[in-house]
């Protein structure tokens, strides 16, 4: 017989077979235990599909009846694009349910759980409540604020320069760095990079694993539409890519840009605002954003407050030179009181370089 956490720990590593998968909706694993026996198991694996505890009674079957069924996350109570868990769960006659943490979704939020419990279903609160809500915090983020959960990657050298003086940067991080970040890319809703990455690096800001992998909306920061048109975020179709412009972009111009995989997102002002912009993007259902570069873009997304997690690569090489950039650009902080402070999450070796993980502080 293992205990509460035991049987919510299998259920939390089960929820992560979703990772990447469900967006707009959260990753969750549903375990039933009779008996002392799992019966059934199940994971969210794509919106729209059966949730967790559907897969997991579907299996469990008759041996449903009277078990324990362990949750990542309070069963819905809503007619979704499924029919509710929670009353799943009731007709199923189980005896009782755990639960790591609520679902902050308005249309769930502590309903699922009052109807198992006027129903007479014995539920017990917050088995592993820290490690569920780590595990859905770019869902949270998004039902929260209705913008993505930014994430903001770079990779430095050890004196922490992006590039050379004269813009080389190919390759400061090992591949084994460079696979991670696209682990990264494959989860994310979209990847954003500004103008002058797209013109220093032509990149194709596309997942390249061994085991494949989805890729993301290619969204690049353009205010004055200066992306070459031969550039291979417009060129190769491989993914679909957004162009923001300031509001003084010419409509003839947008329209040599635009093609099936290619559309211009024009904000209403002329230059580009990043809490409008997160708005817009939520409005589109990117609940997660990965923000890849340059130093100038970074800059703007500190200075917007918009960043909630930054993963940092450095290479134990030396670039040096004034004019390197460095990953922060832009106008910067002039005061240490103001300083953007985080606390460190993640400190690991890949391959020669080092990964480091860090989130803002006020969060
Ligand atoms: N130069 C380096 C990076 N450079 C990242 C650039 O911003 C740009 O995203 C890349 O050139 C992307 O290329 P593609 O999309 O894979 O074709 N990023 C890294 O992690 N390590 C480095 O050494
Ligand atoms: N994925 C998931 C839940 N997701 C909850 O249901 C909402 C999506 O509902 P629908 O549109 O029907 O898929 C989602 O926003 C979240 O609040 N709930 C659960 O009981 N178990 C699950 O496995
Ligand atoms: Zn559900």
């Amino acid at each position: 017989m293992r205990s509460d956490e035991q049987y919510m720990r299998m259920a939390l590593e089960i929820a992560k077979a979703g990772i990447g998968q469900t967006s707009p909706n959260p990753v969750v694993g549903a375990v039933v235990v009779k008996d002392g026996e799992v019966v059934g198991l199940g994971a969210h694996l794509k919106a729209g599909e059966p949730h967790a505890e559907v897969h997991a009674i579907r299996m469990a079957g008759e041996k449903a009846k009277g078990a324990t069924v362990y949750v990542t996350l309070e069963p819905c109570s809503h007619y979704g694009k499924t029919p509710p868990c929670a009353d799943l769960l009731i007709e199923t006659g189980v005896r009782r349910v755990v639960i790591a943490t609520t679902d902050p979704n308005p249309l769930v939020a502590g309903k699922g759980i009052a109807k198992l419990q006027k129903a007479g279903i014995e539920v017990q609160l917050g088995v592993m409540k820290e490690e569920a809500d780590e595990l859905n915090r770019v869902f949270f983020h998004y039902i929260a604020t209705k913008t993505p959960f930014v994430t903001l990657k770079y990779a430095s050298s050890l004196d922490g320069k992006i590039a050379t003086s004269t813009g080389e940067s190919k390759w400061i991080t090992s591949e084994a760095a460079r696979e991670d970040v696209h682990r990264y890319r494959a989860v994310h809703d979209a990847i954003l990079v500004g103008v002058n990455t797209v013109i220093a690096d032509n990149p194709s800001l596309t997942v390249r694993l061994p085991e494949g992998g989805k890729n993301p909306i290619r969204i690049v920061l353009d205010t004055h539409l200066r992306t070459p048109l031969d550039a291979n975020v417009i060129r190769d179709g491989t993914a679909e890519t957004w162009i923001v412009v300031g509001s003084e972009v010419s409509g003839e111009k947008k329209k040599r840009y635009e093609n099936e995989k290619v559309q211009i997102i024009s904000l209403g002002t002329p230059y580009i605002d990043i809490k409008e912009l997160l708005r817009v993007l939520g409005e589109k259902r990117v609940t997660s954003l990965f923000v890849e570069g340059g130093s100038h873009v970074h800059d703007s997304f500190i200075q917007a407050g918009a960043v909630n997690e930054i993963v940092a690569y450095f290479a134990p090489k030396i670039i040096g030179g004034k004019q390197a950039p460095t990953p922060i650009g832009g106008v910067g902080f002039a005061n240490m009181a103001d300083v953007m402070e985080l606390q460190i999450r993640q400190v690991e070796r890949i391959g020669p370089d080092i990964k480091i993980v860090a989130i803002p502080n006020n969060k």
